[in-house]
């Protein structure tokens, strides 16, 4: 059994939370260490981790008595001998099924060893997380935590920053001009971006003058503050889950400047769509960049997808996407991810390629549930923020995927992202790893962002 993290349910941003979980309730402030850690979630998160190793366990593979036949390497038909398959009739160059590796499936990369099992400090601040969501702990998977404590690990250098010292400001009462330009420094140091700053101090000030709350409290209310501020696209009209529809095609263009991780993200999205079950398909049309279609073919290697693409230099992208619906119209594929060149002679030239896909996309795949995501590097921290604005003419945003937040102090651009540009983050990477990259939980993302925590173990 793998877990399916596009139907996973959390708290904030979960089309399907437990009933719980509609609001979360906090995580305990104070430092979860086995000796600290509260009874209830100390239980919580030992009966998640006995349930999780009884699955392990159930699910080992039991030595079973081999006979020569069963010992025979299986063979099988290659995909793209699929002499059925079609190709474009519009253009003039055809692209190509690469296909996904035949038996004997012989992942490209090591497998990732499992993590070891300890009821350790970040298991028990995952539990934490978890439980405030209303999850049962029978029902959480190794994934989940896995993903938690990667996820607070790697937004480590951002909260280093910026927790102590809020800590110590906003808990003295009311703020004074002098906390509140300590705390504005603090969020522009993370990148949090003036306008949603200026929010944030606002809601803050107002909140305290109220009342004078002790610093868990007011950090409690923060944390509140971030939240809205990361959901506010699901009051505009956009649908809480990013999932893609079961049962039907649909399409995802993936735009961003060159190195943002777009061909990362892609892999991992694949990765992601298998193993949730679904049928997808790569779409390799950056064309521009030569290397840039055997890197995707590699991704597509290690997710088991098959990638489609074009042999030849430099040749005309929006071809290839036309094939690869095609292709997936042909296949009941249920997820195309088309990869999109970042860098052209020029930005100019750049968007009209984008709109050329878009408008072939919605030519030819007018039925499709199409999603347009940018890719954003938050090592970038704002400054990835103005190329937005010209893709999301181009391309039709309609979300964001935050990459590079391990390594960054400026993972406080999740919150300009959103107030600058309107849009939902759909997923966030914190890593290079096939599983680094998740759908994105509001609600998991400021606990990781803001945790009382002065370390995690890297
Ligand atoms: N640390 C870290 N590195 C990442 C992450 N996502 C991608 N990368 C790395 O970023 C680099 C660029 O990634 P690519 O996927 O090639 O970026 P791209 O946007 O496709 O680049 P072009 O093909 O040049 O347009 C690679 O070294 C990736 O391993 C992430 O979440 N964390």
């Amino acid at each position: 059994m793998v877990f399916n993290w596009f139907r996973r349910k959390f708290g904030g941003s979960g089309e399907e939370p437990s009933p719980a979980a509609e609001s979360p309730t906090e995580v305990p402030p104070a430092e979860s260490t086995a000796s600290t850690a509260s009874p209830g979630i100390l239980n919580w998160a030992k009966t998640a981790l006995q349930s999780i190793q009884a699955r392990q366990q159930s699910q080992r593979p039991t030595t079973v008595e081999t006979t020569e036949e069963t010992q025979e390497t299986p063979t099988a038909e290659p995909v793209a001998a699929d002499a059925s398959f079609p190709v474009s009739t519009e253009s003039t160059e055809t692209a190509v099924a690469e296909p996904a590796p035949i038996q004997p499936l012989v992942e490209a990369e090591p497998r990732e060893p499992d993590p070891p099992l300890l009821l350790d400090e970040g298991f028990l601040w995952s539990a934490a997380v978890l439980a405030a969501q209303g999850r049962r702990p029978e029902e959480v998977d190794l994934e989940e935590i896995t993903w938690l404590q990667r996820l607070r690990q790697g937004l480590g250098k951002t909260r280093r920053g910026l927790v102590h010292q809020l800590r110590a400001i906003v808990g003295q009462g009311p703020l004074s001009r002098d906390a509140v330009e300590a705390i504005e420094m603090l969020l522009l140091q993370a990148d949090v971006g003036v306008k949603a700053t200026e929010q944030i101090i606002a809601a803050l000030q107002t909140k305290i003058r109220q009342e004078t709350l002790p610093a868990d409290q007011a950090i409690a209310y923060l944390k509140e503050i971030l939240r809205d501020i990361l959901d506010r696209p699901f009051q505009q009209g956009y649908r809480r889950n990013c999932a893609p529809k079961k049962g039907t095609l649909n399409i995802w263009l993936i735009a961003g400047v060159n190195g943002v991780g777009k061909t990362t993200t892609i892999g991992k999205l694949a990765h992601i769509a298998t193993q949730s079950g679904y049928r997808c398909l790569i779409a390799a049309a950056d064309t521009f960049r030569a290397a840039a279609t055997e890197q995707v073919k590699i991704w597509g290697q290690r997710s088991n997808v098959e990638v489609i693409a074009n042999p030849g230099k430099n040749t005309d992208p929006a071809a290839v996407v036309f094939d690869a619906i095609g292709a997936a119209q042909a296949r009941g594929t249920e997820l195309l991810l088309v990869d999109t060149a970042g860098r052209l002679q020029n930005k100019a030239n750049l968007m009209e390629e984008l709109k050329k896909i878009r408008r072939i996309i919605d030519k030819r795949a007018g039925d499709a549930q199409i999603e347009s995501l940018l890719v954003l590097d938050a090592t970038l921290g704002q400054n990835g923020l103005r190329q937005a604005q010209v893709f999301a003419e181009a391309a039709q945003l309609t979300g964001v995927i935050l990459t590079k937040l391990d390594g960054t102090a400026k993972g406080g651009v999740a919150l300009a992202v959103v107030q600058e540009l309107g849009l939902p983050i759909r997923f966030i990477g914190a890593g290079e790893g096939i599983k680094d990259l998740r759908p994105f939980s509001s609600f998991e993302f400021v606990e990781a962002l803001l945790s009382s925590d002065a370390e995690v173990a890297a």
